[in-house]
């Protein structure tokens, strides 16, 4: 079984990307749809996609524009500063701008507040917060939507990883999403393969990175 550390991860990530000169945007487009196929969409109408500004939140923005295109209903929140985006993740977001008026940062408490009620509108959460990029603990208003998803008890799919959860399973950040289902790109991450109660709900999807950029980085 093929795993990596989050480190590891990275590297293949920026070698597909800068070395092959596959485009990042590529590789979010086919996470995104490789998530939504593993959804029911016979049962599954009524989405709330919360993303943060990185290449996660790219992801979820990319199903959502996938999701909206079909017609599924989206709300979508965005947490953290969007003048830090990923240009992945302002490609897609500006795209979901013209496809739907239901998005929202969340920021203050009356954010949350909003959040907390809205929620309950729908029957699926999409999980974009952290991926492989969360590096240190989870606090404040991250940590606060990722109880507040867990309260809530609505199926909720994880992009990648559980929004919190160290993909090296070596460090406690702190609160994580306790998703149902985990749709992990590519290669499995080191921490869910360690812990059973998040390698059985793990699916791990092929994005198009090349063999010759997992080659370099692990030993296959
Ligand atoms: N091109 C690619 O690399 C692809 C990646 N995929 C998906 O993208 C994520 C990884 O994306 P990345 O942008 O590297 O990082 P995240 O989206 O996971 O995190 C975003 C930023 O959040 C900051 N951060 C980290 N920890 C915390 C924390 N505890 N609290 C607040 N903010 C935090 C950090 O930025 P800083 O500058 O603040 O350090 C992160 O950069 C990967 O998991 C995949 O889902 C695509 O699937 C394919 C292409
Ligand atoms: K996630």
């Amino acid at each position: 079984m093929l795993l990596v550390d989050r480190e590891t991860m990275q590297n293949i990530d920026s070698y597909a990307i800068n070395e092959i000169k596959i485009p990042s945007l590529c590789l979010v487009e086919r996470a995104a749809l490789s998530v939504m196929e593993n959804i029911n969409l016979d049962i599954r109408h009524s989405f709330a996609l919360i993303v943060s500004c990185g290449n996660n939140g790219a992801d979820g923005l990319a199903l959502a524009r996938n999701l909206l295109a079909i017609s599924k209903d989206c709300d979508i929140y965005i947490i953290g500063n969007k003048n830090k985006a990923s240009k992945d993740f302002i490609i897609n977001y500006n795209a979901c701008k013209n496809l739907t008026e239901n998005i929202y940062s969340i920021e203050t408490i009356e954010d949350m507040n909003f959040l907390r009620k809205n929620l309950d509108r729908v029957n699926t959460i999409v999980d974009g917060i952290f991926g492989t990029g969360l590096n240190r603990p989870v606090s404040g208003i991250y940590a606060n939507i990722i109880d507040l998803i867990n309260e809530k008890n609505i199926y909720t799919i994880s992009i990648d990883l559980p929004s919190g959860f160290d993909a090296n399973g070596e460090n406690n950040y702190g609160s994580y999403v306790d998703s149902d289902l985990i749709v992990c790109m590519q290669i499995l991450k080191k921490g869910l393969y360690e812990d059973n109660y998040f390698r059985d709900k793990t699916v791990v999807c092929d994005i198009g990175l090349p063999q010759i950029a997992i080659e370099k980085f692990v030993n296959v």
